[in-house]
């Protein structure tokens, strides 16, 4: 096919670097990126080193010591191909459709094609079913995988106003003119009927996580790209890595990042940094610079309503031991999801939280020693704790499922004790805006209180606790006063 010699200089694929060249290739050629060619090939390399490790090493590899890699030829790769576009064209007669832009029916008719071609029942939870090589090798595919196989679809339909929309556990598409229609494309969880066809509505998504308040990514071609190489799976067993595909996806997400394809999507960044926490690349930031741009992106692309880029960032603080710092990313990821509606469609989040209040938090409680630097004496990080826990309860407020059980309270009360008695007086709760006579007492604690803080420095915690302003005086930057006594 006259189309491809361009890709079919690359091949036979026999090293990362082969990989990332094609990309490189698909990326900048503006004869339009080809998605199924790239799933297609990207899944096979992933097939390769994860599900069928049993392949021939090429000679080169073999005397240099490289990381075993499998040999890719074009023939493999085209026949999937071809076998994908066969499937499309044959099952959508586009004669019914003259219009220009993707309509609602279409959008529904390509689905039902992708969806018609997976077997009936298989366990969609697991791994390596994302990418285009498992549907066209196996009929399966994972919800990610019905959404970007729908995408990939009307490019071979030669469509260019369908897009990936994508949410932290969800996926859609967005289409037309302006593209200014939404369709929902593929299932989300389990049990939940699928709303394929159905529009993602003002009504749906406000204050809805599953569809982050209407502010989700939506891809560009190029960060659909970038979603492949993200949903791509390096993992061979639940403990056990490919080194090669792990160094492949983190190669590929830099030559995306370098091209700013990854600018407006927050997990990706998030997904990048996790790769270099494990295995940092000789010459690049690190692992915290590519989390803060995914706050900063968050920020400024998306109002601030995403949460992941917090729970990326404050997992990765606290897997280098910098507590005070993941407290602060986990209060604010608490700040993102108050304003939300909890509801059963939002498990993966709610486990997000139950993991940082029951787990992580009681062992950075446990871990932080008597030393009068711990954060146990720090009313910052105190103020952060109750900022965290304010937010889940205004989560729970006005949601139609219940947040909130014995074991969250538990957890509270151990954490909370945690903290040093004099920092918990150190902090003044004032009634949201009640000015009861009671308030005025206030100001004799605060007199009290004075010798033992300078600064005020102010956190804020919303009023769910019927708090308005937390007033944080802390030291102003100087050390804990060498007085303070160590206890017990
Ligand atoms: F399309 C769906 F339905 F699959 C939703 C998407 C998920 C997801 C992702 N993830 C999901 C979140 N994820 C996280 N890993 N760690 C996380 C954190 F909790 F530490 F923040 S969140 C791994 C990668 N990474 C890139 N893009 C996407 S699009």
């Amino acid at each position: 096919m006259a189309g491809f010699d361009l890709e079919k200089q690359h091949f036979p694929l026999q090293k990362i670097q082969d990989v990332v060249d094609l990309f490189r290739g698909q990326l900048t050629r503006d004869g339009g990126i080809d998605l199924s060619l790239l799933s297609i090939i990207l899944g096979t390399i992933e097939n390769a080193l994860t599900i069928n490790r049993s392949h021939t090493v090429s000679k080169e590899n073999e005397t240099k010591l490289q990381p075993i890699f499998p040999v890719i030829e074009w023939e493999t790769i085209e026949a999937l191909h071809t076998k994908f576009v066969t499937i499309i064209k044959s099952n959508v007669d586009l004669s019914k459709y003259p219009e220009k832009f993707a309509t609602r029916e279409l959008v529904k008719r390509v689905s039902d094609v992708i969806w018609g071609g997976l077997t009936r029942a298989f366990y969609k939870d697991r791994a390596h079913l994302q990418s285009l090589y498992s549907f066209l090798t196996g009929n399966k595919l994972d919800c990610f995988g019905v959404a970007i196989g729908v995408v990939a679809a009307f490019q071979v339909l030669g469509y260019s106003d369908v897009h990936l929309a994508l949410s932290e556990d969800h996926a859609w598409v967005v289409f037309g003119e302006n593209q200014d229609q939404s369709a929902e494309v593929t299932w989300h969880g389990k049990g939940n009927e699928d709303k394929r066809g159905q529009p993602i509505s003002e009504t749906v998504s406000a204050k809805h996580w599953l569809y982050l308040n209407g502010y989700p990514v939506v891809c560009s071609i190029e960060m659909e790209v970038a979603a492949l190489v993200s949903a791509a799976n390096p993992s061979i067993t639940a403990s056990i890595d490919s080194v090669e595909m792990g160094s492949l996806q983190q190669e590929l997400l830099w030559l995306l990042h370098d091209m700013g394809h990854l600018a407006k999507y927050p997990m990706a960044l998030g997904n990048l940094a996790d790769l270099e926490e494990i295995c940092e690349t000789p010459g690049r930031p690190p692992p915290l610079n590519l989390l803060t741009e995914g706050v900063q992106s968050a920020e400024q692309y998306y109002k601030n309503q995403h949460i992941y880029p917090y729970t990326y960032l404050g997992g990765h603080l606290y897997r280098i031991g910098d507590y005070r710092k993941a407290l602060k990313a986990w209060a604010c990821a608490s700040d993102v999801i108050k304003n939300y509606d909890y509801n059963r469609e939002d498990e993966e989040i709610y486990k997000e939280f139950i993991e940082i209040a029951n787990d992580l938090l009681p062992n950075v409680m446990k871990h932080v020693s008597l030393d009068p630097e711990s954060l146990r004496f720090d009313t910052e990080a105190y103020a952060n704790f109750l900022r965290f826990y304010d937010g889940i309860c205004q989560w729970e407020e006005g949601s139609p499922t219940p947040v909130l059980h014995t074991v969250w309270a538990k957890q509270f009360v151990f954490s909370l004790g945690k903290f040093d008695s004099r920092i918990r007086k150190c902090v003044q709760i004032h009634a949201d805006g009640v000015e009861d006579e009671s308030s005025s007492s206030d100001s004799n604690s605060e007199d009290e209180n004075e010798e033992n803080c300078d600064v005020n420095a102010n956190g804020i915690v919303k009023d769910s606790l019927v708090v308005k302003d937390v007033i944080v005086k802390k030291p102003c930057g100087r050390k804990p006063k060498a007085k303070r006594r160590r206890f017990g």
